[in-house]
Parts: C-alpha cells; sequence; structure tokens
C-alpha cells in the first residue's frame, strides 16, 4: 500500500468513526409487534397496505378515514387476509375536535402514521383559494392536529419504549415540479414540522419519521393522473411507479429502525442525499455517504433541471407554432 492509499483510509477511517461519535438523535429500534398503530387514511392506498401490513406482524392497528362505508370495507378486506381484525374510525382530518374524539377513544397510541392525504395537480393560476387551502388544510393542518392530539398520551405512557410519529410525505416533499404548488407546499411543510418536532419530542423517546414515496398504484393516483397537466406529465414520464404494497413494507421498516428519512427506491436515495440539509441522520453510513458524494448528486439534480427545462422550452415553443 502507498503513502497516499494509506492517508486515503486514515481519513475515510477518521471520518467514519467522528460521524458514529457526532450522530444525533441515537440510533434506536421501534418495536411494533403488540403495540398499537394508528394510521390515517388507512381505508385505501398506502394506507391500507400499511394497516395490513402491520396487523400481519402482530401489531393492534386503528385506521382513521372518513368514509364509514370504505372503512368497513377495509376492515373486513384485512380481517380476510391476515385474519386479523382492525378498529375503524370516522373523522375529517379538518376538524381537530373530531380527530381529538378519535384519538382519545383509540387509546394509548405507540406508531402515529399521518398518512392520509390529497392531492390535484393543477397550475396555480388555474386553481381556486378553496382548493389550495384544502390541500394544505388536509395534507398539513390535519397533521398538526392528528400530532397535537396524539402527543399528549404518547408522553404519558404507561410502555417506556420509544415510539413514532411518521408523515407521509411525497419525492413532491424534496422537489417541487410542474402542476404540483399547493401539494409541494404542503408536502415541503411536513419536512419543517418534522425536523421541528423531532426536537421537541426526543426527550420523551418520541421518534419523527418521513416518508417520501414515488408515484404509487392507488385509487387516489389513478384519479389524479386523470387530471394532470400535460407538462406534469412530461416531466414525470421516466420516474417509475411502485405498488402500495411495497411502499407500505419500506414505510414500515423505515419506522423500526427509527430512520428520519425514509425513501422507497434508488431515486429516492439520490433525492434523500441531494436534499440531506439539516434533517437529523441516524445512520453513520449514510451520514458517510451524503458527506462524500453530496457533490456529484448535485451535479445529477442539475441534470434533471435540465431536462426538465428543456421539456418546459419545447411545449411552449410547439404551442406557439401551432
Ligand atoms: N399514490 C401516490 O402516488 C403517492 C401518494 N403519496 C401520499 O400517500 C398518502 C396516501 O395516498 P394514497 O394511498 O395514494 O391515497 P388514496 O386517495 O388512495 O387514499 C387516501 C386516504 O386518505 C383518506 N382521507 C382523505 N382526506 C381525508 C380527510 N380530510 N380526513 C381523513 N381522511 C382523509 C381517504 O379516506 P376518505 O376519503 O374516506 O376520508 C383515504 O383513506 C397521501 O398522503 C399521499 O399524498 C405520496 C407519494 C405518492
Ligand atoms: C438527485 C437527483 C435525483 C432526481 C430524481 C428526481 C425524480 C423526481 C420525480 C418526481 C416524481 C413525483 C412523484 C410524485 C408522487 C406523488 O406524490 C403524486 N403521485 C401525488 O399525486
Amino acid at each position: 500500500m502507498s503513502g497516499a492509499d494509506l492517508l486515503i483510509l486514515t481519513l475515510i477511517i477518521l471520518l467514519l468513526v467522528s460521524l458514529k461519535l457526532i450522530l444525533r438523535p441515537h440510533p434506536t429500534r421501534i418495536p411494533i409487534k403488540s403495540r398499537h398503530v394508528f394510521i390515517t387514511g388507512g381505508s385505501s392506498g398506502i394506507g391500507l397496505a400499511l394497516a395490513r401490513e402491520a396487523a400481519a406482524e402482530g401489531a393492534r392497528v386503528t385506521i382513521l378515514a372518513r368514509d364509514m362505508k370504505k372503512l368497513e370495507q377495509a376492515k373486513a378486506s384485512i380481517q380476510v387476509s391476515t385474519g386479523t381484525e382492525v378498529d375503524i374510525v370516522s373523522a375529517d382530518v379538518r376538524d381537530f375536535h373530531a380527530v381529538k374524539t378519535a384519538v382519545e377513544s383509540a387509546g394509548e397510541i405507540d406508531v402515529l402514521i399521518c398518512n392520509h392525504g390529497t392531492f390535484l395537480p393543477y397550475e396555480v393560476e388555474k386553481m381556486e383559494m378553496k382548493g389550495i387551502e384544502d390541500i394544505i388544510g388536509v395534507n398539513l393542518v390535519g397533521s398538526f392536529g392528528l400530532v397535537k392530539a396524539a402527543l399528549v398520551g404518547m408522553k404519558k405512557r404507561k410502555d417506556r419504549r420509544p415510539v413514532s410519529i411518521a408523515f407521509m410525505s411525497s419525492q413532491l416533499g424534496q422537489v417541487g415540479i410542474y402542476g404540483y404548488a399547493a401539494y409541494s407546499a404542503s408536502k415541503f411543510g411536513l419536512r419543517g414540522l418534522a425536523e421541528a418536532l423531532q426536537q421537541e419530542v426526543i426527550a420523551d423517546d418520541i421518534h419523527v419519521s418521513l416518508i417520501f414515496p414515488p408515484d404509487t398504484d392507488t385509487p387516489g393516483l389513478a384519479e389524479e393522473k386523470t387530471r394532470r397537466p400535460q407538462l406534469t406529465s412530461i416531466i414525470t414520464a421516466s420516474s417509475g411507479a411502485m405498488t402500495a404494497d411495497e411502499v407500505a413494507k419500506k414505510t414500515l421498516n423505515g419506522i423500526k429502525s427509527g430512520s428520519f428519512f425514509i425513501h422507497c427506491n434508488f431515486e429516492g436515495v439520490l433525492l434523500s442525499i441531494g436534499t440531506a440539509g439539516m434533517s437529523p441522520q441516524r445512520s453513520y453510513l449514510m451520514a458517510f455517504v451524503e458527506v462524500i458524494f453530496s457533490g456529484v448528486i448535485r451535479f445529477v439534480a442539475l441534470c434533471f433541471l435540465w431536462t426538465w427545462y428543456r421539456s418546459i422550452e419545447k411545449w411552449h415553443a410547439k404551442r406557439k407554432r401551432t
């Protein structure tokens, strides 16, 4: 081994060791077997897959959504596939009083997953204020309500093992894309909430996670796709979709390992490294990758932006010609 090799190796080891020493919050494990997992938006899509997976892993599960009929169907389908009975509760996350009553009636929560969400892709200019307020009210303000309602019981819990609060963001909570201004704003907002909240609750052994799925095959996505502006489809065309089951598995594994960022596919890993910013990182190996590769990943991000802006230029040029 040459002197240069030895120097590089020493620097790498020094960096790994120092990262292992400084990383906060400390790594943790959050068991879900026999614990109470409360999932909002649990009657459809990703939330339903999460409920099924958590029930299959032996958790006691409560799902919340508005439509009682869909909740009952979800309950029956989980019963058939796992043999487990989940609790259902109807509330609109925009109604804080209803959320508080629902959370209190469900009993002590060990894992709160704020997964409910609504999405409508339109240009800001074409959106009514009411539509914008709905998206931010449900996705962001609704999550505040759930946290406020659940936190009281979580802090007073008798079971002193670590517990979790998780927010279903989206890759659009890491990057804004044409047509998703309101949705992205709501999901970026969740990141601010998650970062600040983690500092407020760490002393109570409460651990916060943010999940960033790509397009995921769900009833919600099917509906959304019929409304996408053309440019939104063009820009997002290259990125692949996942199944709700795949996203649910990644989510539960991420929650159990106490990850702050939970990404779902390779593009997601790149996005998480590229947007790591001031978010906590509990894995010293991931922190190492962030420190070493963030420069080159910024270059990759700029290449993506280049292709997106080129599509926008071409689209406008074509429109002028016709
Ligand atoms: N599918 C995708 O491509 C992606 C989705 N996500 C996020 O994942 C989450 C779930 O999405 P997905 O499974 O596709 O969505 P679906 O539309 O399939 O399901 C949404 C769920 O949320 C509930 N919900 C909606 N509004 C409210 C409300 N005001 N109060 C209470 N519950 C409500 C719905 O029930 P009800 O209508 O009865 O209230 C339903 O159970 C969302 O936060 C979404 O932003 C993130 C990335 C990609
Ligand atoms: C470092 C560089 C890496 C760059 C990778 C960029 C990939 C971005 C793709 C964005 C896809 C958007 C998924 C939306 C999911 C969603 O929330 C909607 N289905 C809701 O309607």
